[in-house]
């Protein structure tokens, strides 16, 4: 063991971690190089996020040993885990809008000249380590008005200032553009050639096999392979993370689409989205692409009525209809699948149970009452189909992985009679295998006669699983095109068409 510490700058070794009910990591020995990229892939619920939490500090393991730096790492705790230089960055971001970036990065560690803050100070400290991300924007710029992409280089941008040794990306890109995707790489290079020690935690194994040295496969707890990222391919990695050859979807060949209008919008204008014109055909999947901030996701809320419409019509089965509200959207048989699942997906605190059929219900009522049994064998199916992870339909919720959450909101909607459903990201922070279950699902629906929205930044989703694609840039459609017409090419052109 001594030899390898000079190596490792942390190893776990045998660490069990268990909750009531699940063994979240079992007998799991890993040990990270100094100066490299160590990458931990598995499908929702595999652990990764269980073992973050405990190199953190956020929760104490059940069983094993924790070396950082040749030293056991005892009674850890967040505060420590910071002063150990060992810092996490996550996926939502924890900026403040409302205050200037040199103030969120030394926000609760603010320097001081005699007793007025040091304001010079602060800001020339952020400008230096703006300049180590490669974030060419002031200071003083408010963070609200930066985008995704930007705010995550701040957030790192953070970690630095606290001389950190090891970083922890927990699914950095999942907002990312495929430019900012990049530049990021290119950080995280510079980091790596500084000596900087780097978890990286991803569903895209394109990019983990593209940037990681070592790669470490995790399922149901346990450690099944770790390897340097050259002795694996996509293929390889795949079938250690599911346990099994997966086969990947193509193109939709199959035609479901009937030549009836069940929605249409009219030169319909929000705030946020300008004179919008399109149709959404019977058992059709469309799809609608377009960078972040093209206005996908605020397009998708203007037909929910989630958005006041300032101008346009919008027509259901035919007929004009005022849609002013969620719930005049819900009575015309729409659902919506957000991407915020935690504010408006979700409800933490109840059961897995009752979160999925909280939609639902009339579907399993008879007579006016809830028949319980047909009710937990419906909600049973459906989640094995998705391949949720869960210990009882009657757990939190909130004690569900990120993706397992995720697949809980696709649940609810998938159990309801909507017959226009609109999902935005619906894959985003799901495991390679359930994508396909999911996309296998949606093309079910589409064959039943359901008609399907499909916002996402994900090229190959777009392409192979719809049947049509509106391309969205700066607020407005900039283009459409028959998916099997489409290429990623053109996706991208056309996506910066309009700014
Ligand atoms: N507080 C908790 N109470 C009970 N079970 C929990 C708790 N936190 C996590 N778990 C369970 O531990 C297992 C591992 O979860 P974890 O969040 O580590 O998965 P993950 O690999 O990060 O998944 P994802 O890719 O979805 O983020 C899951 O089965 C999860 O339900």
């Amino acid at each position: 063991m001594e030899d390898q510490m000079n190596d490792y700058i942390l190893t776990l070794e045998n660490i069990t971690k268990e909750y009531p009910g699940v063994t979240a990591l079992n007998d799991v020995t890993i040990s990270f190089e100094k100066g490299k990229i160590h990458a931990l892939v598995g499908e929702n619920g595999a652990g990764k996020s269980t073992l973050i939490k405990l190199l953190t500090g956020a929760i104490d393991k059940t069983s094993g040993k924790i070396f950082y730096k040749g030293e056991e790492l005892k009674n850890n705790s967040p505060i420590k885990s910071l002063d150990r230089k060992i810092i996490p960055v996550y996926q939502e971001l924890n900026m403040i809008p409302t205050l200037s970036v040199y103030d969120n990065i030394f926000y609760g560690h603010e320097m001081t000249k005699g007793i007025a803050l040091d304001k010079k100070y602060m800001r020339e400290k952020t400008s230096e380590l703006l300049k180590q991300v490669g974030l060419k924007v002031s200071p003083k710029t408010k963070a609200r008005e930066l985008g995704v992409g930007n705010q995550q280089l701040v957030e790192i941008a953070k970690a630095l200032i606290k001389d950190v040794d090891v970083l922890i990306l927990d699914e950095p890109t999942t907002s990312l553009t495929d430019i900012e995707t990049e530049n990021l790489f290119g950080i995280i290079r510079n980091l790596k050639k500084r000596g900087i020690s780097i978890i990286y935690i991803s569903h895209r194994l394109d990019e983990v096999l593209q940037l990681s040295d070592t790669i470490t496969v995790l399922r149901d707890g346990e450690v099944v392979d770790t390897r340097p990222s050259y002795a694996f391919d996509e293929e390889h990695l795949i079938k250690s993370m599911v346990g099994r050859n997966l086969s990947r979807s193509t193109r939709n060949k199959e035609k479901t689409v009937k030549n009836e209008k069940v929605l249409e919008l009219r030169n319909v204008s929000t705030d946020q989205v300008k004179n919008i014109s399109f149709h959404l055909l019977k058992g059709e999947i469309l799809g609608i692409a377009g960078l972040m901030g093209s206005g996908r996701t605020e397009l998708a809320e203007a037909i929910f009525g989630r958005d006041k419409i300032t101008s346009g019509e919008i027509f259901v089965n035919g007929e004009l209809k005022k849609i002013n509200s969620p719930k005049d959207a819900v009575d015309e048989h729409m659902a919506f699948i957000t991407e915020d699942r935690k504010t408006l997906g979700l409800m933490l605190d109840l059961s897995v149970l009752e979160n999925v059929t909280y939609a639902s219900l009339k579907k399993v009522t008879t007579n006016g009452t809830i028949d319980k049994d047909e009710e937990k064998q419906v909600v049973e199916e459906i989640l094995e189909r998705l391949n949720v992870k869960y210990a009882s339909l009657d757990e939190k919720v909130l004690n569900l992985s990120g993706g397992n959450q995720q697949k809980v909101v696709i649940a609810k909607w998938l159990l309801t009679n909507a017959s226009i459903l609109i999902f935005d990201e619906p894959t985003q922070g799901i495991d390679v295998g359930s994508k396909e279950e999911i996309y296998g699902i949606l093309r079910k629906l589409a064959k039943e006669g359901k008609s399907i929205i499909l916002v996402s930044s994900e090229n190959e989703e777009i392409m192979n699983i719809t049947d049509r694609v509106l391309v969205m840039s700066n607020g407005e459609i900039a283009s459409e095109y028959k998916s099997e017409a489409l290429t990623a090419d053109t996706l991208f052109k056309d996506s910066a068409r309009l700014l």
